[in-house]
């Protein structure tokens, strides 16, 4: 019985000072988990907006972009949340009647109101890029782009957004904004990865843009912008062909099949068939072709297709120049560009038009692919509208010849071989946004992708909770072990009789 108490008085674990010192202990340690797992969750998300309304030759779009608002000007996380497809063609299609360019954004902005929260409204900024369609009417007739401005900008301070301003983008800019976009999507800036280049076809105009090793941008500094995004410098080749657009090419293939003036026209680039009567005024309309109207000409002319991709092709061929080149090397029209290198994202018509002739697939040999355009453009017109009752006719006539457009500057253009051809992907989005120059435009203006590298936390989140909790149970493991020359020793208890 006394040999019993003995033990049990000899035994620390049993006396009141060692039960709370070890309780408060316990308790420190589980207190500075949480407080480490608490400090470091990622707190509750606010975010911040911008606008950007993309006004093109054929329409305008608005894009909302979202990010995290403690995340402004370091990581890749900016995102388009929402866009609105403005109806009616593009700003420039109203130089005669200016107001209504402002007006058709109506709808789109009050759209952007119910999108961004209401106590963001006055801190979101608020561009808006014009492209080649108001090049091209700035050339034309600079008061009626002037107008056309002004009603935009007046229908813009009109909203609670931060309005910014409106103005024509460069070609340059728009090449080399659009290059910008793909690769932060891609997150190849931030990681310095290999670049994708950037083929983005209009209405009106088409850019391509990519790095290329053996180009230092002296050869034809016009073609060239240099960038130092998150400490890594790129050299970016870009041009942008005025004109080269599809609404554009389609005009010029047509110039070129009426310079005679003729009543009727039997065009390979459109399917068996289809005729429709044709304005010559209203196809001369336009810088590309204006000083090509035939004199004498009359009113319309009868525009039938005979669905040849081979003869339609001779005619786009038509409307490169490919006989002076003053640099090293040329695509066309005595525009230099160095060999084509790495993967391309080939996006807005390039996609529209290939994913409708279910060519999106560039690993399908390039003459397979001609074979299918082949068959696709002898179609007669009547079988094609049966067999797409739900696609716009405007779009619909269009596609065979799109399609041999885009083979023809791919290939014919800017050098792309049948091996080189399968480094072309043809893409709408990436990761939810659209590819296109507006984000990279957006991430320049907002000062969002610094030039050096981001100073990151040498540990993650999760590796630092996890080490904070390995030291805790090293401590708790520590401070038990401290105790050991108080532990009873059971091997040498006496036995009890
Ligand atoms: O860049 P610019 O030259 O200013 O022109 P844009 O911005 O208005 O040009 P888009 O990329 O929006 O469209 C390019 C062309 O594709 C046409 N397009 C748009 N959606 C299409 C679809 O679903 N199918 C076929 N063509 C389409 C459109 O009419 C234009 O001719
Ligand atoms: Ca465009």
């Amino acid at each position: 019985m006394s040999a019993q108490r003995e033990m049990k008085e000899k035994n620390p674990w049993h006396t009141p000072v060692t039960i709370i010192i070890t309780v408060i202990g316990v308790i420190a340690i589980v207190a500075l988990v949480t407080v480490a797992v608490l400090q470091n969750r990622p707190v509750s998300q606010k975010y911040k907006y911008g606008i950007v309304l993309d006004a093109g030759s054929s329409h305008t779009a608005l894009y909302i972009y979202e990010w995290p608002a403690e995340k402004d000007n370091n990581t890749g996380r900016v995102e388009q949340t929402h866009s609105c497809k403005v109806k009616g063609k593009g700003i420039s299609s109203y130089a005669s009647e200016p107001w209504k360019a402002g007006e058709s954004l109506t709808l789109c902005m009050q759209e952007a109101e119910q999108k961004v929260p209401k106590k963001r409204h006055h801190e979101t900024p608020l561009y808006l890029g014009a492209t080649a369609g108001m090049r091209l009417l700035n050339m034309e007739n600079s008061s009626a782009s002037d107008k056309v401005f002004q009603a935009v900008e007046k229908a813009l301070q009109k909203s609670p957004f931060s309005y910014q301003g409106a103005r024509i983008l460069s070609g340059q800019e728009e090449g080399a904004f659009g290059w910008v976009t793909v690769n932060y999507l891609d997150d190849r800036l931030m990681q310095g990865l290999e670049t994708t280049g950037a083929l983005d076809l209009g209405g009106a105009s088409t850019q391509i843009s990519f790095v290329s090793d053996n180009y230092d941008g002296s050869e034809s500094p016009s073609n060239s912008v240099a960038f130092r995004l998150y400490g890594n410098d790129y050299n970016l080749y870009t041009h942008s062909f005025l004109c080269y657009g599809k609404d554009q090419v389609l005009r010029m293939a047509l110039a070129q099949q009426t310079q005679s003036g003729p009543r009727t026209i039997l065009d390979p680039c459109f399917h068996p068939g289809y005729t429709e009567i044709k304005n010559y005024s209203v196809l001369y309309d336009s810088p590309c072709v204006s000083d090509r109207k035939p004199q004498g000409a009359p009113v319309s002319f009868n525009h039938r297709g005979n669905g040849s991709f081979g003869q339609c092709q001779e005619i786009v061929k038509s409307v490169f120049n490919f006989t002076s080149c003053k640099y090293s090397q040329c695509s066309f029209n005595g525009v230099f560009q160095p060999l084509l290198q790495g993967p391309f994202g080939a996006f807005s018509a390039y996609y529209f038009v290939m994913n409708f002739l279910n060519l999106t697939d560039t690993s399908i040999p390039l003459d397979t692919v001609k074979d299918k355009l082949t068959r696709y453009c002898a179609t007669p017109w009547d079988q094609i509208k049966l067999q797409h009752p739900n696609v716009k006719l405007n779009y619909l006539e269009e596609y065979c010849f799109s399609g041999t457009y885009i083979l023809t500057l791919l290939t014919e253009g800017y050098n792309f071989t049948s091996e080189s051809y399968s480094n072309i992907k043809f893409i709408k989005k990436i990761k939810g946004s659209d590819a296109g120059w507006t984000l990279g435009y957006m991430l320049n203006l907002t000062n969002m992708i610094p030039a050096e590298a981001p100073d990151s936390p040498p540990l993650p989140h999760a590796g630092y909770v996890s080490i904070v909790t390995i030291i805790a149970l090293l401590l708790v493991v520590l401070f038990i072990l401290s105790l050991r020359p108080l532990w009873p020793r059971c091997s040498k208890q006496p036995h009890i009789i």
